[in-house]
């Protein structure tokens, strides 16, 4: 059995409602069982500015399927979601990023593990510390107090 977290977003409509159906969809397929969920946490767009507020929290998992299976799954919800992909950094109805997989460090052509940007992303550390407060971040350069200590105070939902 697979240990994978995972941060999911929305910023279009009903965020939380997307989230909700999202998780659901996780915990329907049999290879896939959500172990705990953050609180959900409003926060301010990074990297592309010009969007709407997102929802974000983060998941824990139990997965016997492959880190490639995962992320097919993952990509299944979104399309089915409505996830457009005009913008690279735009708004987006469902956003599902597999931070963690294991210990493992992954790098392929379709998927990077330990995300990539996790590491200077308050809004997946702080619901991930909510999750487990001592999960191991492989390689992150930075501590993960460090980063939460500049995080401003951000609103807890749910
Ligand atoms: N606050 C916040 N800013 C973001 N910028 C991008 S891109 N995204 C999408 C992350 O893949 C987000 C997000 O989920 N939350």
């Amino acid at each position: 059995m697979n240990t994978a977290y995972i941060a999911l977003g929305s910023n279009i409509n009903t965020r939380d409602s997307y989230l909700d159906q999202a998780i659901k969809l996780l915990d329907e397929n049999k290879e896939i069982h959500v172990q705990q969920h953050s609180f959900i946490y409003e926060t301010e767009p990074v990297g592309f500015t010009d969007q709407e507020n997102f929802l974000n929290m983060v998941i824990e998992i139990h997965t016997n399927l492959t880190p490639l299976l995962l992320l097919e799954y993952c990509q299944f919800i979104e399309r089915k979601l409505g996830r457009e992909r005009e913008i690279r950094w735009g708004p987006r109805t469902i956003d599902l990023d597999i931070l963690l997989f294991n210990q493992e460090n992954i790098k392929t052509e379709q998927l990077i593990v330990p995300h990539p940007r996790m590491h200077e992303r308050a809004f997946v550390l702080v619901p991930l510390k909510d999750v487990n407060p001592s999960v191991n971040i492989p390689s992150i350069n930075k501590s993960v107090t460090t980063v939460l200590g500049e995080v401003s105070s951000q609103e807890k939902k749910g």
